[in-house]
């Protein structure tokens, strides 16, 4: 099946940042913007009439510290967070149980100095890219500590395990984002990588959109990709 075509007044597009947009690399602050990205990003937000999204479990802030320029709305800690153009992304209510977790989770990540902390406004990831070895382990203790906080989830990524408000999930942002102008009765496509954006794909397809997987592993995604440098070329021909 070939992908669906974008186009100007039919289409929204929701774009997911890493693993997506940009390749992984061994830590979240070791990244690279591809150089033409920003660009990109502003002609389809033009050819979209506005009708363009990222949507990732980064903060707002991170996104935008990566893409300062970029047009359109911004939802981020997968869903926590949503920023229209122009705005900044309201403060953080305040989350019943986080400092709790914090003080765990640092305590847990000083005995294994081989696990990355990134501490988020909204949760936190622990990170053991560069001990695979301890994924079972950091999975275990993610569990565990989210049996004792009810109003947190355990969030899969890529090799990384996170503790993210059980009301935050991409699913729930992205119905309530295309009920919103200039989203609203378009056909969305959403494009991701990772397990955080399985909802959001459920959400479009159920309503008669497309979801485009990027990479490898089971999806309900109907098309796919094989990693961020095709979905870019992809996103070329079409702006
Ligand atoms: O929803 P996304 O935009 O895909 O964000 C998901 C998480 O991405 C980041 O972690 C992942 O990418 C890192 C950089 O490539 C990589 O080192 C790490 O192993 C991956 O799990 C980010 O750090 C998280 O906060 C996001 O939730």
């Amino acid at each position: 099946m070939s992908l669906p075509e974008l186009h100007p007044e039919r289409t929204a597009l929701l774009l997911d940042f890493d693993g997506t947009l940009v390749e992984i690399a061994p830590r979240p602050d070791a990244i690279t913007v591809p150089a033409a990205l920003p660009a990109l990003l502003a002609a389809l937000h033009r050819r979209l009439s506005g009708a363009l999204a990222l949507v990732s479990g980064r903060e707002v802030a991170d996104i935008r510290r990566y893409l300062p320029e970029f047009p359109g709305t911004i939802i981020g800690s997968h869903g926590a967070e949503r920023a229209e153009p122009g705005r900044t992304a309201a403060p953080p209510a305040a989350l019943e149980g986080l400092e709790a977790i914090r003080e765990a989770v640092r305590d847990f990540a000083a005995k294994h100095p081989a696990l990355l902390l990134e501490p988020k406004a909204h949760g936190v990831v622990l990170h053991f890219r560069q001990a695979p070895e301890l994924g079972p382990q950091v999975a275990r203790f993610m569990g565990e500590l989210a049996e004792r906080h009810p109003d947190f989830a355990v969030q899969q990524a890529k090799m990384a395990w996170e503790l993210r408000p059980g009301f935050a999930d991409k699913g729930r942002a992205v119905r309530s984002l295309l009920g919103l102008d200039p989203f609203t009765d378009r056909i969305p496509i959403y494009v991701g990588d990772d397990a955080t954006d399985e909802a959001a794909m459920n959400v479009v397809q159920d309503l008669g959109g497309v979801g485009i997987k990027i990479g490898q592993g089971s999806s309900v995604a109907m098309h796919r990709l094989p990693d961020p440098a095709a979905l870019l070329r992809w996103l070329e021909n079409a702006a």
